[in-house]
């Protein structure tokens, strides 16, 4: 394992990339070679989880549209409570208190602001 000397360190004291890279920093954030891959490759992962989470929010609320859609056509509301507690539950339950916010935002994005 690469480990930086504080006489590399130091020279961060300058600024911009060349003093980063002497310093053992970069984007990661790490101070060794074998940390900055870790990272670099967990990253790639998180961006690829995230493309997907974002796909599945999109067909949430396409779905959730075609739900309102039919709701209010037959005369209903668009918004449904009882429904939407299901729903803020199911997530606590998951994920704790965040996982209420999660959803309240969630819910947000597929009927709007009531
Ligand atoms: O399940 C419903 O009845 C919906 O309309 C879907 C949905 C949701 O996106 O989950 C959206 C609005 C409602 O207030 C409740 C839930």
């Amino acid at each position: 394992m690469t480990v930086i000397t504080d006489a590399s360190a130091d020279r961060s004291s300058a600024s911009g990339p060349e003093a980063d890279r002497t310093a053992g920093l970069d984007a990661t954030g790490a101070r060794t070679p074998e940390a900055a891959g870790v990272i670099t490759d967990a990253r790639r992962r998180i961006d690829e989880l995230d493309d997907r989470i974002i796909g599945l929010i999109q067909e949430r609320m396409a779905v959730s549209a075609v739900i309102q859609q039919a709701r209010i056509a037959s005369g209903g509301r668009r918004v449904n409570l009882s429904r939407e507690n299901e729903i803020l539950s199911h997530y606590r339950d998951a994920l704790g208190k965040s996982g209420t916010t999660l959803a309240m935002t969630l819910l947000e994005l597929c009927r709007g602001k009531i």
